[in-house]
């Protein structure tokens, strides 16, 4: 797929994200890591370069449009289903991306990790031609470096937080089955500029690993009252912190409110594809503040405003199955399902 484009516009505004380099993480780079604490717990998002994963990337990014390509009726059989799976083909339309129901346009293919890992036994369900076919040479390696660069940039938050050394890895165990997903996106140009391809929401896990050509996403800055776009960086991929790590750290780490809209400028009549590598806690992890295993963030839940907020009383997968169920369009009855497919956020502006 090519990957030339028109430029992304200089005319908007833009976020700057702190540019984290892996490299430099990797070798134990003090202040490095100084940077990257200060990224995880302000907005929550940064630039990872020097991560090693491109070539394995723009292989995904191929999976992705092939599986785009596919007859309607093909892609169907693998539809996630409106119980809150969240492996699996999400047809346009089958989510709403406001209170009021409005449907969204965006297509998504979810690979589990656990599939990608088991291969060729099948652990949670399976895929189109176009997955199976690319599983062996391009989802399997680009699996296998997500994980590990994220468990190593999920190892210098465990160390920050003052937990004992491996207490976040345990929670992310390979052995176990849990919501781990790759995730290919496409989305059309959006005739209409209001409409959003992905609406406002913070990431239901723990780490984030977006891969972006194109612009469309946005970041709601805390503070502001304006959506700021973020550039993609040739080679930067976009790393963003979920739900879990803020429960797990008593919200000393930030999950921030984020959404996709139009790319800007001439972009903005492109076929827009993402690909993001979630990584989640196992499914039966209980999702909790750790107070007992760090004074850090006993310190941070004894003082926070509404300490309840990290004590959800659900396991992982229970948190994931609320939040993807409650934005399938089959399930809103009323507003009670919107409401109920919020995350640690505190207000989504646009909802
Ligand atoms: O496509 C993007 O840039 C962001 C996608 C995203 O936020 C998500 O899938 O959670
Ligand atoms: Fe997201």
């Amino acid at each position: 797929m090519s990957t030339e484009h028109p430029p992304f516009p200089e005319d908007v505004p833009i976020h700057p994200l702190l540019v984290i380099d892996y490299e430099l993480i990797k070798a134990g780079n003090k202040h490095e890591i100084e940077r990257l604490w200060t990224a995880g717990t302000t907005l929550g998002f940064w630039y990872l370069k020097n991560h090693g994963v491109d070539e394995e990337v723009n292989g995904m990014f191929d999976v992705g449009a092939q599986t785009v390509l596919l007859p309607f009726e093909e892609k169907m059989k693998y539809e996630q289903g409106d119980e809150g799976m969240s492996f699996g083909y999400k047809a346009a339309g089958a989510n709403v991306v406001d209170a009021s129901g409005t449907k969204d346009i965006t297509q998504f293919i979810n690979i589990a990790t656990d599939d990608a890992l088991a291969w060729p036994v099948q652990a949670r369900r399976s895929y189109p031609s176009t997955v199976n076919a690319r599983m062996i040479s391009t989802i399997i390696p680009f699996v296998e470096k997500s994980l590990a660069v994220n468990s190593t940039l999920i190892d210098v938050f465990d160390a920050k937080l003052g937990l004992p050394t491996g207490t976040l890895s345990k929670l992310h165990p390979k052995t176990e089955f849990s919501g781990s997903t790759t995730r290919c996106i496409y989305s059309p140009p959006i005739l209409d500029r209001q409409a959003t391809a992905i609406s406002a929401h913070t990431d239901f896990g723990s780490l984030s690993f977006l891969h972006n050509r194109l612009g469309g996403l946005q970041v709601l800055v805390p503070g502001t009252e304006e959506w700021q776009y973020v550039k993609p960086l040739p080679g930067h991929a976009i790393c963003n912190l979920g739900d879990a790590m803020v429960i797990f750290s008593g919200g000393i780490l930030r999950s921030n409110l984020h959404r996709v809209v139009n790319p800007p400028g001439a972009q903005g009549s492109l076929d827009r594809y993402s690909l993001v590598y979630f990584t989640r806690p196992a499914d039966s992890i209980v999702l909790r503040a750790l107070t007992d295993e760090s004074p850090l963030i006993a310190d941070a839940v004894t003082h926070a405003s509404d300490p309840k907020r990290f004590q959800p009383g659900v396991t992982a997968l229970e948190w994931l199955t609320r939040r993807v169920k409650n934005r399938r369009v089959a399930n809103q009855k009323g507003l009670g399902a919107w409401l109920n497919s919020g995350g640690t956020e505190h207000t989504t502006s646009d909802s």
